[in-house]
């Protein structure tokens, strides 16, 4: 069988990964792609690495066209896409159709209206089926009830990129109560286009070449209630999960390299060997060396992961170790911002809604040197 999809916000870093894996997707079909200042250009002008779509018209985001697929992907600007979601919900119910939508924005991830009033503001949306298959919630050592969760979803929140390399860095650790989570630092090395293609003084070649750049510093991201909610659903009680959380711009077009520290519980302290508990914990959780999760990989110990292994496909490569001394854990996470970051978890989760294998489509191996 095959679907139809709709892409919005097509003409963005996010809308044109999306579009990169779609095309070679052998179960959908690429309908209408929309933007917004950019309609009517051909998509050829605009994503030239997509020759296969370079003669399709870019449309207006219009939620009755969007409403006539089968499938819609949103990669808007957050408070964009919950109003267009709300509207092609209701352009679909007055058509008799029922696309499955995704929203690569953050608009129906957080579950707290508070938590979305204080870090981004506007109308809050209600939250969708969470799109990370690999989330683990209370008592697993590796994740099932997100995949299930996300087999029967016709709604799927598509996770921020910095939250994804966070959470797939520290959550072993959290479920298994081998980190103390009150105490969390997470310190990111994050590529330009996590910031999009809109125009922006300090993204300039002239700020951005050769200079490392922090931002958002000082508990103030909008990821963090993201990270804090993932975490909280691995097995720990609400209000307990403390972050400070700093990601600094790198010179890198792509790619998130994200460094979590924790203290060490007394649990993972009193193993005879807490490098070897922790390390048994991650295995567990994700598999290393090509067994378990298909995307996620701990690698060899003492081998960190760097971004450029992860470039262009939908991998996310872990590591973690005990710092005996300081008493903490060390937990790193490499990804693709666009690709395991967005798009590839995307196109992961609507596999799974879909009922196909959860890789088809997805970049599987990486780009070197
Ligand atoms: N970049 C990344 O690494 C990641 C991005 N995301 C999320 O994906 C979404 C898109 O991000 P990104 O691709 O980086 O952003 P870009 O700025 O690169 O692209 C934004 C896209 O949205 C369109 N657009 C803007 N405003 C409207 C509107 N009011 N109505 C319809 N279309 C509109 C733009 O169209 P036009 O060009 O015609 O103006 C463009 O296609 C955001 O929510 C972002 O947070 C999530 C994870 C990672
Ligand atoms: C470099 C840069 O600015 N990166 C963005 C992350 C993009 C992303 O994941 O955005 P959403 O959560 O809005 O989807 C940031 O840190 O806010």
């Amino acid at each position: 069988m095959t679907w139809t999809a709709a892409v919005a916000g097509a003409t963005g870093y996010a809308g044109g990964e999306v579009l990169r894996l779609l095309a070679a997707h052998p179960e959908i079909e690429i309908g209408a792609v929309t933007a917004n200042s950019s309609a009517g250009a051909r998509l050829g002008q605009i994503h030239p690495h997509l020759p296969e779509l370079a003669m399709r018209e870019v449309e207006p985001t219009e939620a009755g066209r969007l409403a006539e697929h089968d499938i819609v992907i949103l990669a808007l600007p957050h408070g964009a896409s919950g109003r267009v979601t709300a509207a092609i919900e209701d352009a679909a119910r007055s058509s008799g159709r029922s696309p499955i939508l995704l929203d690569c924005g953050a608009d129906h991830r957080l579950t707290s209206a508070a938590a979305w009033e204080h870090y981004y503001g506007g109308p809050f949306a209600e939250p969708w089926a969470y799109g990370m298959p690999e989330l683990l919630h209370a008592g697993e050592t590796s994740p099932t009830a997100q995949r299930a969760a996300l087999s029967a979803a016709t709604r799927i929140a598509v996770p921020g990129c910095n939250v994804t390399a966070v959470t797939l860095a520290a959550q072993p650790g959290a479920a298994a109560g081998l980190i103390d989570t009150s105490s969390l630092t997470a310190v990111l090395a994050v590529g330009y286009s996590g910031a999009g293609k809109s125009l922006k003084p300090h993204l300039t070649a002239a700020e951005a070449l050769g200079s490392a750049q922090a931002y958002a510093v000082g508990g103030t991201h909008r990821h963090i209630p993201e990270i804090v909610q993932n975490l909280q659903v691995a097995g720990l009680p609400a209000g307990t999960t403390r972050l400070s959380f700093t990601p600094v711009l790198v010179p890198m077009s792509r790619g998130i390299l994200a460094t979590v520290i924790a203290p060490l519980t007394a649990l993972a302290l009193g193993a005879d060997d807490p490098q070897a508990r922790l390390r048994e914990t991650w295995i567990d959780a994700y598999g290393s060396g090509g067994d378990g999760e298909a995307l996620i990989d701990v690698l060899p110990e003492g081998a960190w992961p760097t971004t450029g292994s992860v470039l262009g496909s939908g991998l996310a490569h872990v590591q973690v170790a005990v710092d005996a001394a300081a008493g903490v854990a060390t937990m790193m996470c490499a990804i693709d911002n666009l690709g395991k970051g967005t798009a590839s978890a995307a196109i992961q989760s609507l596999n799974l809604a879909l009922g196909l294998p959860e890789t088809t489509g997805v970049i599987m191996s990486g780009v070197a040197p």
